[in-house]
């Protein structure tokens, strides 16, 4: 079965995830929308080098939203735009499409809004949607308990124009029992795409694990196995944690064929 795709945000990250999405064989990317009118009615595919067409790009204001599912409905929403685009795709859930949010902070209200979206459709949310990520959170907890009284400190590190704290760190910390304003360091500086470490300091060693994205492909291969996953999922709220969790034990079934981590 192909997965019908419409992805909100044609950004940084977005643009790149489209990419992925449209390279994947599963998948299917049906339109972007974006804020700005830039493009609009364009293809992401010929914008991003391919040779057919696939995923119209919408400037959000030149449609009424709702008419326009109705018209080009798809399986899922990938979102990579900002915290306020869940209201502008508020109302198709009821049309049974699911959704996939990477917004690494929302507003109060906004992620009100998503966690309300989820008692009538499958929501994934994660602030980092890397696979790899996730086993950085796992190692740090269990390192946490078995060295209860290591100082931890996290470190996340970003290119130069990203404004918000890292969502990651603030996950971690939160995962880790730690106060978000004393033990999240940031580091704004060129082009990073994306590194955090939590440092374990003991009195005669230092653990550091750590975790970067090179390329944000990353973002789109996590997306992309997160919206394979929610597929089969009904109504409410996960996690990327859950997702793979799940795709651990179905590696060990023989009867499940697992999604591909790449
Ligand atoms: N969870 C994760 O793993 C990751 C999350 N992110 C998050 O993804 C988001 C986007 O990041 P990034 O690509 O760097 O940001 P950019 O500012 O480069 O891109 C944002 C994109 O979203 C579009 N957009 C913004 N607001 C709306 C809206 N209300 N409706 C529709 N489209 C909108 C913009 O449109 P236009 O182009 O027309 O201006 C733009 O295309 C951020 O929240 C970021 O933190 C990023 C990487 C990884
Ligand atoms: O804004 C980004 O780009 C990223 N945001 C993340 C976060 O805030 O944690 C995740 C990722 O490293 C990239």
């Amino acid at each position: 079965m192909t997965i019908k795709v419409g992805l909100f945000g044609f950004g940084r990250t977005g643009s790149v995830v489209a990419g992925e999405i449209i390279r994947d064989s599963e998948c299917e990317l049906e339109w972007v929308i974006r804020q700005t009118p830039s493009h609009h009615n364009e293809y992401a595919s010929n914008l991003l080098g391919f040779d057919h067409l696939e995923g119209k790009i919408i400037h959000f204001k030149e449609v009424d939203f709702d008419q326009f599912f109705k018209e080009n409905p798809v399986d899922v929403i990938i979102d990579f735009s900002s915290s306020s685009a869940v209201s502008e795709y508020a109302s198709v859930v009821k049309h049974g499409c699911k959704i996939v949010s990477a917004i690494s902070n929302y507003e109060k209200n906004d992620f009100e809004q998503l966690e309300m979206l989820s008692q009538q459709t499958a929501v994934l949310y994660s602030p980092n949607i890397t696979v790899g990520i996730n086993f950085l959170m796992e190692a740090s907890k269990l390192l946490q308990k078995i060295a209860p009284h290591a100082d931890i400190e996290i470190i996340e590190e970003h290119f130069r124009g990203k404004k918000d704290v890292s969502g990651t760190a603030l996950r971690i910390a939160e995962q880790l029992g730690l106060d978000k304003n004393e033990h999240v360091n940031s580091i704004r500086v060129g082009g990073i795409v994306g590194k955090h470490e939590v440092v374990f300091g003991l009195p005669n060693q230092t653990i550091r694990i750590i975790h970067e994205s090179h390329n944000r492909a990353a973002f789109g291969q996590g997306a992309i196995y997160a919206a394979k996953w929610i597929m089969g999922k009904e109504q409410g709220l996960y996690s990327m944690e859950e997702a793979l969790s799940l795709m651990m034990t179905q590696s060990n079934s023989p009867q499940q064929e697992p999604i591909a981590i790449r």
